[in-house]
């Protein structure tokens, strides 16, 4: 029995690749189908940059708006017309491997998500080299909190993150909110393309500007410590919905599926999400990679591409309580 770490993965698969294959399973860039790796990053930024532009134009918003007293504690509000401040909240995590990116390019789903009702929150922290990940974890958690205090008949607070963002996001789970002095009324996190794991990219690039340590980074792993979760109450559930896109490369694929429900040889009595008492499910999102998936979401408003209405029937379907087109995948008690 490997006794080295919290969960037993002597036998992680990542372990076996060598370090030209690893960084490359960790470069989303490389995976793409339809554009290559260089004007796909620059299409991301661009639409981006675009839908902020036009959020920003054409939607009643704050930005800038201070969370805390750093220079880098800022958020974005974006109000849809309901003169209201019962709405539900979607709140943003950008990604960019916690290095590059910002709320200011960021806002893919603003206009499509306000028309239906819902505010969108697009979040800023202070990325590398300036902010370090026990940093930018706690900016997340005190802007979430930020928007409790501020709309407390909010209908309730769904956490999205992208990538490293979904990172972000996904360590809220593990948060104790005591210490905040508010417990936000979180409904649903969605996680889109993340990384839960980080010790495979200490070793990567990626640690260029990050400086993380093995123990920094299994500290600020949330797969490491799905145990020390609070147990949330099965009524209601708070469905997290973790996603990948199907060109996402294997090791991401990996990632969230071991997230949502954990290695099938873990040694360790496992606990996963559902274990937790929260209602995860896992979905591969057909035809799409590491950035469409977030590029999409700038679409939802232009009928020629609402071939499925992502992400509409999601945040609706978690609103109400159910799973709209996912199906979510129960985990089965002793089935490893
Ligand atoms: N250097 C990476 C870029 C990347 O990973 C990335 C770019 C934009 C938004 C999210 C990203 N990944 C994780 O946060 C690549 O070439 O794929």
């Amino acid at each position: 029995m490997d006794v080295s770490g919290a969960g037993g993965w002597d036998e992680a698969p990542w372990k076996k690749l060598c370090a030209e294959e690893l960084e490359k399973q960790y470069t989303p860039s490389k995976w793409t189908v339809r554009l290559g790796a260089e004007e796909t990053l620059k299409t991301f930024s661009q639409i981006g940059s675009q839908a902020t532009s036009k959020a920003r134009a054409t939607r009643r918003s704050q930005l800038h708006v201070p969370y805390g007293d750093g220079k880098g504690d800022k958020i974005d509000i974006y109000f849809p017309d309901v003169a209201s401040e019962a709405w539900p909240f979607l709140v943003f995590v950008h990604g960019g491997y916690w290095q590059y990116g910002s709320k200011d390019e960021s806002a893919f789903m603003v206009n499509p998500l306000t028309a239906q009702g819902v505010a969108v929150v697009v979040v800023a922290y202070d990325i590398a080299p300036k902010g370090t990940l026990d940093q930018m974890v706690d900016q997340v958690a005190r802007s979430t909190v930020f928007v409790q205090k501020r709309y407390p008949c909010n209908e309730g607070i769904y956490l999205c993150g992208h990538s490293a963002g979904a990172h972000l996001a996904a360590m809220m789970l593990l948060t104790n909110w005591t210490k905040h002095g508010v417990t936000p009324n979180l409904r649903g996190f969605l996680l889109i393309s993340g990384i839960y794991d980080l010790e495979p990219i200490v070793s990567t690039s990626v640690n260029a500007p990050l400086h993380m340590t093995l123990e920094g980074a299994r500290r600020n792993s949330p797969q490491w410590h799905l145990e020390a979760a609070p147990v949330k109450p099965a009524d209601p559930a708070c469905p997290v919905l973790v996603i990948v896109g199907q060109h996402d490369s294997p090791e991401f694929h990996r990632q969230s599926r071991e997230f949502y429900q954990r290695h099938a040889s873990s040694h360790f009595p496992a606990q996963t999400l559902c274990t937790r008492g929260w209602k995860a499910s896992f979905e591969e999102l057909h035809d799409v990679d590491h950035f469409e998936i977030i590029w999409n979401l700038t679409q939802e408003d232009d009928v020629l591409n609402q071939v499925e209405p992502w992400p509409f029937p999601l945040v609706a379907a978690i609103h109400s309580g159910q799973h709209g087109p996912f199906s979510p995948i129960e985990f089965e008690e002793g089935s490893f």
